[in-house]
């Protein structure tokens, strides 16, 4: 039996809250990744708890990390995981606790790869893991199985397994490319003499996380990696921000020598310990709370300097019509206060990448129409996102149409219903957002927001009983 919908609930008044999102989805995963090809064991504190972050840690103790979590860091109420090189880097069991049940697993990982076994890898639906995590494989010698949900069996991956390819490594299996084509899961990694190759040029016109999944690992291979991209622009391009800049602070040499062209030199990565910001994106439907209902939604922590992609939250918002305040809080974060007044499109919204669903439900709930362009990329998220948005924005009494860079919101929603959540936490939350303030709106799989957000409905339950709280907000 499919578990019951879950009615989203309606906001009765404007709401008013104070909101805490748990640690960024990609940066958690870059430091995790990062943590394991370092010298040294490496500590993450306050990392995003989640399907995708878990995936992300079990595949790299197939690969024979050691994974510890901490509960308190340092007594400051955060958790924390610390992670231990890949042996196979590292020359040996790589952990101070080498009795215990993951520095087991780990020397199981290595026995059996020195015996030629195949490793298995479960991506979930997770596109950091399926795509970051190949290059990683290859470097291990191990010969390596990625599979992953069937959502994720449709998610293209070439671009990775071709650059792979041209550095020298074996990419086998159902869903190995043929020259030049199309690559998916499940497939095999196997580089038995290693990577040889430095210079790679590939099209990450589908997804920047190509180019990310190289670059996180390149410093590791003998010669470092040059990686030009070929092809239309690169999509999400804050992303590959995000990985030269968390390469960076680790203090891996990267450097960009031309437009589209990378360069990671080889070297050591020192053991490090980094601090997880709050996540930009998971934020966004809580800010877009106060948006709809007319309240006033504050988040405290909101990092100045962020390479997240959400910190367009703070442009996308009044261009909707909100106000959005910034309060001096700490020499690297503010407090945001977001105030929603009257509901306004911009017209055009343009390279909202992983905000997109979010966004349609503030555009959805507009009189005049918004043009999404510059996000054609998104049929290969978790779901086709432009033919679900178009398609749960139709279902509601709304009208959109698909265009050929993204999609077009026409007319608004005029009632309640179930929107299908396509196994995409992001579409469960564009069904959250429009339920505040439209009656009677059911989320299909309420529970695959557990991807980047298992506490989701606590959380946004919290959003609407804070409201209620009287006096609290004067
Ligand atoms: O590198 C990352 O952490 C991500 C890159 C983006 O992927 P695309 O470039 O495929 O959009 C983004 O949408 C995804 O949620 C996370
Ligand atoms: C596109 C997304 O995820 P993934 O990392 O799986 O690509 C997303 O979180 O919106």
């Amino acid at each position: 039996m499919p578990p019951q919908p879950w009615p989203a609930p309606r906001a009765g008044a404007p709401l008013r809250a104070e909101v805490t999102v748990p640690g960024s989805k990609s940066l958690t995963n870059r430091y995790l990744l990062l943590a394991a090809l370092a010298d040294g064991p490496s500590v993450v504190i306050n990392p995003l708890q989640s399907r995708d972050s878990r995936l992300m840690l079990d595949a790299l103790t197939v690969l024979g990390s050691t994974v510890e979590h901490l509960q308190d860091w340092e007594d400051s109420g955060v958790s924390a995981v610390r992670i231990s090189p890949l042996p196979a880097l590292s020359g040996g069991a790589a952990s101070d606790a080498e009795h215990s049940p993951a520095a087991e697993r780990s020397s199981q990982a290595s026995r059996a790869s020195d015996a030629g076994a195949e490793l298995s890898i479960d991506c979930g639906l997770a596109g950091t893991v399926m795509r970051f995590m190949p290059a990683v494989a290859a470097l291990t010698g191990a010969r390596v199985h990625f599979d992953g949900d069937p959502e994720a069996r449709v998610r293209p991956m070439g671009a990775v397994q071709h650059g792979l390819r041209d550095l020298g490594v074996e990419i086998t299996g159902p869903g190995a490319p043929a020259p030049g084509g199309e690559g998916h899961l499940p497939f095999t990694v196997h580089a038995p003499e290693g990577i040889t190759g430095e210079e790679i040029t590939i099209d990450a016109s589908a997804s920047s996380q190509f180019v990310s999944g190289l670059l996180l690992t390149a410093a590791r291979m003998p010669r470092g990696l040059t990686l030009r991209h070929i092809g239309e622009s690169v999509p999400s391009l804050e992303h590959v921000e995000m990985t030269l800049q968390v390469l960076a602070q680790v203090g891996v040499k990267v450097s960009t020598p031309a437009k589209h062209t990378w360069r990671v030199e080889p070297g050591g990565i020192p053991a490090f310990n980094v601090r997880v910001e709050p996540d930009l994106s998971n934020a966004g439907p809580f800010l877009c709370a106060a948006v709809v209902t007319g309240g006033e939604v504050t988040m405290r922590g909101w990092p100045i300097a962020s390479t997240q992609i959400g910190r367009r939250w703070t442009d996308l918002l009044p261009a909707f019509g909100a106000q959005v305040d910034e309060e001096p809080e700490t020499p690297t974060t503010v407090t945001l206060r977001v105030r929603g007044t009257t509901l306004r499109t911009p017209g055009t919204v343009d390279g909202t990448a992983e905000l997109t669903p979010t966004v349609a439900a503030l555009a959805a709930l507009c009189q005049e129409p918004t043009l999404f362009t510059s996000v054609g990329h998104l049929r290969g998220h978790e779901t086709d996102r432009i033919a679900a948005l178009v398609a749960e924005i139709r279902r509601l009494g709304g009208s959109a149409e698909e265009t050929e860079d993204g999609f077009k919101v026409t007319a608004p929603v005029t009632h309640g219903g179930l929107v299908r959540s396509y196994a995409d936490h992001r579409m469960a939350t564009f069904g959250a957002v429009l339920g505040l303030v439209v009656d009677d709106i059911e989320v299909e799989d309420i529970a695959c927001t557990a991807k980047t957000m298992p506490d989701f409905p606590k959380l946004w339950a919290g959003l609407l009983a804070e409201t209620s709280l009287p006096g609290r907000h004067g």
